[in-house]
């Protein structure tokens, strides 16, 4: 009978190793996709830095401006009160025209302060807040201010190094963002990356732990992702 024959094989010690040996295998596949990720992440990123930095500051700084004037346009940002953003440091697309705009606004504005080895808080920014530099040498607030927790937030702009057309984002390689937006429960903000269109590329290499973008602001607009 089928039923016996399966039962057989199933219980047989030679189908036990089979199947423990496909359960490897599917685990080894999956390791080594991921160790090449890893990999590729760290090659991208490498590329990626220099192709930012190779943007003289005064375009970097037109970029934001153009920017921050087709967001501010937006019903998302109209209807944001509270909008966390980073201090951008080196070559990234600086941030200051919006948060001057935001203040201007009277928007809430929060920005990262790390917190013990791997975390990170949304801090309250407000003209006069006293910044020092962290470990990264980006400038964050020095007092622990009021923190903002993630189902306060409205908006979320995120730094990156490289974006693709679906939302997947590569950031600078420490996971804060993505361990900070696995950390929601019910509601999440909106979540935009913040970036010079140069830093699309065709494919980001994805890890199980990436969180995906809503969608990307760039200095020519908003882009939502396909697919
Ligand atoms: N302006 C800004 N603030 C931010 C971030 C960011 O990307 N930009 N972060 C975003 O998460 C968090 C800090 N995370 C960071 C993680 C790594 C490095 C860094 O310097 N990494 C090394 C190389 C690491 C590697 O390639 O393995 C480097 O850039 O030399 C910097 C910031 C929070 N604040
Ligand atoms: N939800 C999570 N829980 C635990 N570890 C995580 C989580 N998300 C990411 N990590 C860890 O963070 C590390 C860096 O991840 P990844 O290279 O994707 O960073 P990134 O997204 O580029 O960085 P960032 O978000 O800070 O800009 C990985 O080694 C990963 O193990």
């Amino acid at each position: 009978m089928p039923g016996v024959q399966a039962h057989r094989a199933v219980g047989s010690p030679m189908a036990w190793r089979g199947t423990h040996l496909r359960l490897r295998l599917k685990v080894d596949d999956r390791m080594t996709a991921q160790a090449g990720d890893t990999l590729d992440k760290r090659a991208l990123r490498r590329e990626l830095r220099l192709r930012r930095a190779a943007v003289p500051a005064a375009a970097r700084l037109r970029a934001a401006r153009s920017a921050a004037a087709k967001l501010v346009r937006l019903p998302v940002w109209m209807r944001a009160q509270h909008v966390a953003l980073h201090l951008a440091r080196g070559s990234e697309l600086p941030t200051a025209p919006l948060i001057e705009h935001a203040w201007r606004q009277h928007k809430r504005i929060y920005v990262p302060r790390l917190s013990g080895t791997r975390g990170m808080h949304l801090v309250a920014l407000k003209p006069g807040t006293r910044l020092r530099r962290n470990r990264y040498g980006i400038l964050e607030p020095a007092g622990r201010g009021a923190y903002c927790p993630l189902r306060r937030l409205d908006l979320l702009l995120a730094p990156l190094l490289a974006f693709d057309a679906h939302g997947h984002r590569l950031g600078a390689g420490g996971g804060y963002y993505d361990r900070l937006l696995a950390r929601r429960r019910m509601r999440r903000p909106v979540c935009l990356g913040w970036a010079l269109s140069l830093q699309e590329i065709p494919r980001v290499p994805c890890d199980p732990w990436d969180q995906r973008l809503d969608g990307i602001v760039t200095e020519k607009g908003l882009r939502w992702p396909t697919g």
